[in-house]
């Protein structure tokens, strides 16, 4: 069966480096140069019978597929989607992880530069994998020449040139300029998508993994293609009966037509967003992973995500419990409070009506800071990414040992003596 789907995708997928760099380069600055000579291939797959799961299984099958990694600020967001993206491109997958968080972290979790809005090849892994970095403002000035009327000034241009520049202030109140001449959060991004979907060679990458942003921002860019399309439907409504009233008044007066070419560059963009939204809900090839770290704040936020997300229709089914402490014979007291503490949490997920029908992958807190391809493979590593299979208040984690105790939990315990010391002298002098 490996076999088999290696042949089959070889002939479609070998392509060479220099001719994505080229293609990219209309896109943006060109890449820099890649020291090894890759090739674009699917080189082999495990069978699902050979697999563990959790990372293991998205790996598996050479269709074309899109991840998109997301929850609340910190829990590890960037870290699960670089080694998922690592994890991808080990198995032989050309693989592109691009990050639409303004706070971009992906040069830092790659500890590479990867800055600028460019495809940039990542060094390290054994098959292509490019990171991308959407560099907002670019976009956001493309946006506004897009929007600008041969270069004037937005909503205002569009209805000056109707004959009805005096309107448009007291259209103030629908927002519709606004639209135009101030982008909505999330355009930039979307923007930026849909321009690698209309790049000839994305269908070079058979695994492309989105490194979102924080909650809030990521729903504003999942719903952003309805959003814009009922204000673009709204303006395009407007501007149709102002044109026809503009042109009965013009040409009783003998005047020229109006200008038409901002509602065309505005029907453009709907289509371009259309395209985004299809992608966003395309449960075929595209699903969310939420990633969210055993605690009650970050289950709740998880939870109330896959809620909106299940209201903007994407296909959400596993969910990354990250920073899970490993396994330990001998817990120190701070351990053991920890520990308690993550198990309630696992238990909210499998009692939360949102969270429980999910398939959980558990990752658990390492003892050094995941930086670079090796550290991300390591955390991308099916030894240490182990779906859970039973109930948490069983009692029992389902952690592979990552090691012994190391010095973060011998850190951990002295702040621990330290707080129960300081406890300790403050009861006292309350007592004397
Ligand atoms: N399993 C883990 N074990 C130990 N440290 C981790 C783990 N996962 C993430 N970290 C660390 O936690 C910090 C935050 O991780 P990361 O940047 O991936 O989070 P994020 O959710 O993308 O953050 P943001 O919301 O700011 O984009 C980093 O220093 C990272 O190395």
């Amino acid at each position: 069966m490996a076999t088999l789907l290696f042949h089959t995708r070889k002939s479609q997928l070998k392509v060479s480096v220099s001719r994505i760099a080229r293609t990219f380069s209309s896109l943006s600055h060109p890449i820099k140069p890649i020291p090894r000579a890759y090739s674009f291939q699917v080189r082999s797959f495990s069978a699902l019978s050979e697999t563990v799961g959790g990372f293991e299984e998205m790996a598996h099958g050479a269709n074309q597929k899109y991840y998109m990694i997301g929850g609340k600020g910190g829990v590890g967001k960037t870290s699960c989607a670089a080694s998922l993206a690592v994890k991808f491109a080990n198995h032989g997958h050309p693989t592109m992880v691009v990050s639409t968080d303004p706070a971009h972290s992906l040069s830092d979790s790659f500890d590479q530069d990867l800055t600028g809005g460019n495809l940039i090849p990542v060094q390290g892994p054994d098959s292509p994998l490019y990171a991308l970095e959407i560099n907002p403002e670019r976009t956001r000035e493309e946006f506004r020449i897009r929007s600008n009327l041969d270069g004037g000034g937005g909503f205002k241009d569009v209805m000056d040139s109707m004959g009805f520049g005096m309107l448009a202030d007291q259209l103030g109140d629908l927002k519709l300029g606004e639209l135009l001449d101030t982008p909505p959060p999330g355009l930039d991004e979307a923007i930026a998508i849909s321009k690698f979907l209309e790049s000839k060679e994305y269908n070079m990458f058979t695994r492309v993994v989105f490194d979102t942003a924080p909650t809030g921002h990521t729903l504003r860019l999942l719903s952003l293609p309805d959003f814009l399309d009922a204000s673009i439907g709204k303006i395009m409504k407007l501007k149709n009966k102002l044109a026809s009233a503009t042109s009965a008044i013009k040409s009783m007066l003998g005047k020229e037509e109006p200008r038409q070419n901002v509602p065309d560059k505005l029907e453009q963009l709907k289509e371009k967003m259309a395209k985004v939204r299809e992608l966003f809900r395309d449960s075929n090839t595209t699903e969310f992973v939420i990633v969210t770290i055993p605690t009650v704040m970050a289950v709740s936020e998880s939870s109330r995500l896959h809620a909106s997300l299940k209201k903007e229709n994407v296909s959400v089914r596993r969910l990354i419990v990250n920073q899970v402490l490993p396994e330990s014979a001998s817990d120190c007291k701070f351990c053991t409070m920890k520990r308690k503490d993550q198990m309630h949490s696992l238990e909210l997920i499998q009692n939360d009506p949102q969270l429980s029908g999910l398939k959980l992958i558990k990752a658990p807190l390492v003892d050094v800071e995941i930086r670079g391809v090796p550290a991300l493979k390591f955390l991308g590593d099916m030894r240490h990414w182990v779906p859970i299979v039973d109930h948490p208040s069983n009692g029992k984690l389902f952690i592979a040992n990552t090691g012994a105790c190391t010095w973060f939990y011998d850190a951990l315990q002295d702040v621990y003596v330290v707080v129960r010391w300081i406890y300790t002298l403050r009861n006292s002098d309350a007592e004397t």
